[in-house]
């Protein structure tokens, strides 16, 4: 099938890959120049595992655009897949997806042509993106072309985007046309069915068959990506408020995480207590969710309190850090993790930012690492006054303490017991209770977890 990708970002450069590994003929379009001119140089603008080396296998179905008629116009399929990000009263900025939804108006071929919302989009979105579509056909000089929207929500995370996206747990199909519903069921057949050679990096899960298609109307596809997100990020502040607790009574939360997961009704994922989470969707989506029910007088209790945890735990690290530390002016304390989960470099609602924002505040000298998420916040902090490191005993000379934000695995392969040395304090927190605190109090580390 021909196909468009409105937005070549996480979701859109994933989507748009392995639909074209699938066999579709896929155009990405996108306004940001730069990164389409990478992009059609077999460049990866992010950090995403196997991108790359899909995209190879795939760049013969693969096409990359700035321009709107040559992606649209002999599009069968159109995806909308734009930025979303959260305005302060919490509902999402809709300006990508009113530009892109009046571009397809604008340059709809003559066939029937699906419009997909894949960007996370409120309730009534669907409606809306198809009434902008309806008056921008109306400028046009020709006879208004037929066209559906259907949402199809994404729920790829990031750092195994692709993996989820040719493996997904379900696919989301919200659409009233049974003309949009048969199309996308052929555009998806091939991962519903799982009927396709997978890549020698990205093997199918063992026992994976086939996928459930969920089909719904558009008002309860756009609800079920926000439920999901809702939940996930309801399920770690859960554990994460247990940590609190169990820290007090002296229990530790990760036998608590490891005892009710076990229950199948309970399920042991998003079940790591920690500095909470972070990245481009669960904050804004949880806000949003919010904002929505806002509007039709509920209050969304639930969700709000999983918030207030949240921001409760980036907290923690630094009153720790202040309770072992005393004074925290003139301390050096070094950040092991920028990003907001390891196997990405996006730092979108990192708590590194927040926790290092603090520690500046308080007169600390921070200092940074990660290993691949460095460069781009040399580029996006500029404001923040922290030194960036990308060797971690460097880093630890002379350090007061060190802070474990983000659990990246090459993290636990650390030569700790040389670092100890070097260090004024050998204070490690561990943000994710992610290193061996054995082998750290061996290698001389007063070793802080949180919960435990
Ligand atoms: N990142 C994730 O893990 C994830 C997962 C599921 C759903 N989502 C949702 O998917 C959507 C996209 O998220 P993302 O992380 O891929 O965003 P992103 O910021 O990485 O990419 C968005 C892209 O859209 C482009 N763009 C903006 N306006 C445009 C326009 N008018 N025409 C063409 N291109 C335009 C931008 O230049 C950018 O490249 C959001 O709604 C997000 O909530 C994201
Ligand atoms: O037990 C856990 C699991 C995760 N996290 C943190 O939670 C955040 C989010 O992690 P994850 O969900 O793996 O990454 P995302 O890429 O943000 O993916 C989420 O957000 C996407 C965007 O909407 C959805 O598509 C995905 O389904 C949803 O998992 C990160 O900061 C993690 O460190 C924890 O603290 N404890």
């Amino acid at each position: 099938m021909q196909v468009a990708i409105i937005g070549t970002g996480y979701v859109g450069l994933t989507t748009g890959v392995a639909l074209a590994y699938l066999g579709h003929r896929v155009v990405g379009l996108d306004v940001d120049a730069a990164k389409v001119n990478r992009l059609q140089r077999g460049e990866i603008p992010i950090y995403e595992p196997h991108l790359a080396e899909l995209l190879q296998l795939a760049r013969k179905n693969l096409t990359f655009t700035t321009d709107y008629a040559t992606a649209i116009a002999p599009a069968q399929v159109v995806f909308i897949a734009v930025g979303t990000p959260a305005l302060p009263d919490g509902n999402p900025d809709l300006t990508y997806v009113r530009q892109a939804a009046q571009g397809v108006g604008w340059h709809l071929g003559q066939n029937f042509t699906v419009i997909v919302n894949k960007s996370t989009v409120p309730i009534g979105s669907g409606n809306w993106v198809e009434t902008l579509i309806d008056e921008a056909l109306k400028t046009r000089a020709h006879n208004a072309p037929p066209f559906a929207v259907a949402s199809n929500p994404e729920f790829l995370r990031e750092g195994s985007a692709l993996h989820d996206t040719l493996y997904p747990d379900r696919v989301v199909l919200g659409t009233q046309a049974p003309q949009a519903l048969e199309l996308l069921h052929t555009l998806y057949q091939p991962i519903l069915e799982q009927n396709f050679t997978p890549p020698s990096f990205l093997p199918r899960p063992a026992g994976l068959v086939a996928v459930p298609l969920i089909t719904a109307d558009l008002a309860s596809a756009e609800l079920i990506k926000y439920a999901a997100n809702a939940f996930l990020a309801l399920k770690i502040s859960f554990i994460n408020e247990m940590a609190q607790l169990a820290e007090r009574v002296g229990a530790d939360v990760t036998q608590i995480a490891r005892g009710i997961g076990l229950d199948q009704r309970i399920g042991s994922q998003f079940l790591q207590a920690g500095i909470g989470w972070g990245g481009s969707c669960f904050g804004k989506d949880t806000a949003a969710l919010i904002a929505t029910a806002r509007d039709y007088g509920l209050g969304m209790g639930i969700v709000q309190a999983s918030r207030l945890v949240n921001a409760q735990q980036r907290q923690w690290v630094v009153d720790k850090l202040l309770q072992t530390l005393k004074i925290l002016k003139g301390r050096r304390i070094g950040l092991l993790g920028l990003a907001f989960k390891p196997h990405t470099d996006d730092l979108r609602d990192a708590p590194a930012l927040e926790i290092a924002q603090q520690l500046v505040e308080r007169g600390v000298g921070v200092r940074v690492h990660d290993p691949v998420a460095l460069p781009r916040a040399q580029r996006e902090w500029q404001k923040l006054e922290i030194q960036y490191y990308d060797n971690v005993k460097t880093l630890a000379q002379d350090c007061d303490g060190l802070v474990l934000v983000t659990d990246w695995p090459e993290y636990r392969d650390v030569a700790w017991e040389e670092l100890a040395p070097l260090m004024r304090h050998a204070l490690l927190v561990d943000g994710r209770n992610f290193l061996d605190r054995e082998r750290l109090r061996q290698a001389g580390f007063t070793y802080l977890g949180l919960g435990r």
